[in-house]
């Protein structure tokens, strides 16, 4: 019997771990998903796990007529794998097809006796791979469809939805010189002082990796650090620092930084961080909730634990693991953080607020609620190079949406805002 191909085996596992388990795709690979694989394969399971996912509403549309009822889970997820490599990743038939039939062969009893369906029905959508473009683009679950129509409208909610279809480019921070490393790497640099890398291949392998003179970090990411502007020698906590893009950002700068994160899995990278970008910060693994600082710091960055959702171009699972039920407990967490956070500042410090979540619930609502709750303190307004005043808000945040930038590539969506004391 044929071997089926790694790569694709394991694809098919973070899928159907997924919706099995409730599990992400980094926890799932965090969890040995891909041990065995060769660096390649990694990548190539990855990416067609996240293809699919992210595709996978239109997936189905393109399943249905040739299905007269809904197989197994194990089987449709191999179907909605093989489609999306047939329809979105230019998958050559015969080899999707066959590969998909060996998969389902080599899966044991659950799924060899669906040998004959898959091979048939793949054989149909592969016919029928015009009809691809005809369909329409997934929509975000209502859970999360509701309060984003709240907060934004259909029309901005569409755009969402149709930014969320395409992967998200990889931007890298660069700690000196981006139009020299843009052109090196063949990038763009972007309005806010990003590169975004138009090929990027395997970033291990490019130069300036090893040496540490950039790291991978979406560019509206990058607007929290670049909001708070350390100026060099500040004592600055980055509060929530793990794996460390923003702890990375805030020492190239030239700022005393202390980072602090409960997950010590998480600080290794940000170890590995540090020590590539030959950086240096002092980590502390703690719970921001029990945790208190010996003296207060000149300003703090806060990232706080959030649903996540300004991230789905790059975690299509995510609104498929999550719900409204799981993400409540996030917003009285990020209320205790920085009500805890605001104490541990000097009298002239500065607070930046960030969140990398669309619901205003993560964001503009904490910092209304926390001027409510210290009517002595204020926002400070951004004046970021690069960025459009529309993004800025009523209160003086900043609201960044994957929608935005679309003739760029889009960015990730975040919130952010600065606060600091009113002076007396
Ligand atoms: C959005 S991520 C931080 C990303 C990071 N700032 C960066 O730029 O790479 C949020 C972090 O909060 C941490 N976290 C969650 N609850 C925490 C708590 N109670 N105390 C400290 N850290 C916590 C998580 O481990 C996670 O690393």
């Amino acid at each position: 019997m044929a071997k089926p191909d790694p790569a694709r085996r394991a694809a098919l596992g973070l899928i159907v771990g997924v919706f099995d388990d409730h599990l992400s795709l980094a926890d799932q690979i965090a969890m040995d998903a891909l041990d065995g694989l060769s660096p390649g394969e990694k990548a190539r399971a990855q990416r067609l796990a996240t293809s699919t996912l992210r595709h996978m509403e239109r997936a189905d549309k393109m399943l249905k007529p040739f299905l007269k009822r809904k197989p197994t889970p194990d089987i449709m997820a191999l179907l909605r794998l093989a489609t999306v490599e047939l329809c979105a990743e230019g998958g050559a038939d015969h080899g999707v097809v066959d590969a998909a039939v060996t998969l389902c062969k080599s899966g044991g009893r659950r799924t060899d006796s669906f040998a004959g369906l898959v091979n048939a029905v793949l054989r149909k959508v592969a016919e029928d791979k015009a009809r691809w473009e005809t369909l329409p683009y997934g929509q975000l679950p209502g859970w999360l469809r509701g309060r984003l129509m709240s907060a934004y409208g259909k029309v901005s909610v569409q755009k969402m939805e149709e930014a969320h279809q395409r992967p998200a480019p990889v931007d890298i921070s660069v700690k000196e010189n981006p139009a020299d490393w843009a052109e090196r790497l063949e990038g763009e640099v972007l309005p806010t002082g990003s590169v975004r890398l138009h090929q990027p291949g395997q970033i291990r392998d490019l130069p300036g990796f090893a040496e540490g003179d950039w790291w991978v970090q979406d560019a509206a990411a990058s607007l929290a650090a670049k909001a708070l502007a350390p100026t060099a020698g500040m004592r600055v906590l980055d509060l929530c620092a793990a794996p460390g893009g923003k702890t990375l950002q805030l020492a190239a700068m030239g700022a005393q930084v202390t980072a602090l994160d409960l997950s010590e899995r998480r600080l290794a990278r940000l170890h590995e961080n540090l020590e590539r970008c030959k950086l240096t910060a002092e980590v502390i693994a703690a719970d921001a909730l029990d945790w208190t600082p010996e003296a207060p710091f000149d300003a703090i960055l806060l990232d706080a634990p959030c649903s996540a959702t300004g991230t789905i171009r790059r975690h299509p699972e995510l609104p498929a693991i999550k719900d409204s039920a799981s993400i409540k407990g996030l917003f009285a967490l990020q209320e205790e953080i920085l009500e805890r956070a605001m104490g541990w500042l000097t009298p002239e410090g500065l607070l930046t607020y960030v969140t990398c979540s669309l619901l205003p619930e993560e964001g503009e609502t904490q910092i209304r609620r926390a001027l409510e709750r210290h009517p002595e303190w204020e926002v400070i307004r951004p004046t970021l190079e690069g960025i459009d005043p529309e993004w800025i808000t009523e209160e003086g945040g900043l609201r960044l949406r994957p929608d935005y930038w679309a003739d760029k590539g889009g960015m990730d969506g975040f919130y952010v805002a600065t606060l600091k004391r009113r002076a007396e």
